[in-house]
């Protein structure tokens, strides 16, 4: 049976990346899919805006929507502080099982937890089996149409508190404009839009943070 992209990425970081090292595997990740095969993990570009959020959150609990092969996991993960935890949910099992293994051979399988299942089903289970009180950060990664569902479905199980930050990929490619237009219409949301580009190509995309006001 022959491999998929998403195998070919795995065997190709189990080759050439640093085990224990996870800008190793985010380099070698990326050296990959803009060398060889191009892949939809957020990339280097997009993946700076979301190194500078988490860095001035400093979340101790995240949230991310859309694991896929575990690239933005290892970029989340490695700059959590001692304690801090991120919990992403991946719909797909072959994604799921590539990415537990990225996440391992990174070495930041202790911070994060990969929850299987959709999004719509997991997010209500967040307080009672996954212990969450509130989340201080959201990564929205998964698909496009999900964005304002998952946000309006976050808020109706109280997993949001003054501060909490959303940041959305992709919201010129693929898309989330009903997304845009609900949260730029929220006042219970103060939205900042970060211009950039689709992951190894020159097409233009950018990325939305909406801190939540309480
Ligand atoms: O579809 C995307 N990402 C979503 C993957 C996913 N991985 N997991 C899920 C999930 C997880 C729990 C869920 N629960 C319910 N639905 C769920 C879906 N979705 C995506 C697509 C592109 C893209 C751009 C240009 C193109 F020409 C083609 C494609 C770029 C990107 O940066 C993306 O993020
Ligand atoms: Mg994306």
């Amino acid at each position: 049976m022959n491999q998929s992209k998403e195998q070919r990425i795995l065997n190709f970081v189990l080759q050439n990346a640093v085990r224990g090292d996870p800008r190793s595997v985010m380099d070698t990740i990326d050296k990959y899919c803009s060398q060889k095969e191009w892949a939809m993990n957020v990339g280097d570009e997009k993946g700076l805006i979301l190194d500078k959020t988490v860095e001035e959150l400093q979340p101790s609990v995240v949230l991310e929507l859309g694991t896929y092969c575990g690239y933005s996991a290892v970029r989340i993960a490695r700059l959590l502080k001692a304690g801090a935890r991120l919990l992403t949910v991946e719909f797909n099992p072959e994604f799921a099982a590539i990415a537990k293994q990225i996440i391992e051979f990174a070495g930041v399988q202790d911070k994060v937890k990969i929850l299987e299942g959709p999004s719509e089903e997991i997010i209500p289970q967040l307080k009672k089996k996954y212990e969450v009180d509130t989340l201080d950060f959201v990564f929205l990664d998964h698909w496009k149409d999900r964005y304002t569902p998952d946000t309006i479905l976050i808020q109706e199980c109280n997993l949001l508190r003054k501060g909490s930050v959303l940041l959305a990929d992709n919201i010129i490619v693929p898309g989330a404009p009903e997304f845009l237009k609900y949260i730029r219409n929220n006042p219970r949301f103060q939205c900042t839009n970060y211009p950039s580009h689709l992951e190894y190509m020159k097409v233009e995309d950018a990325m939305e943070k909406a801190v939540f006001l309480g």
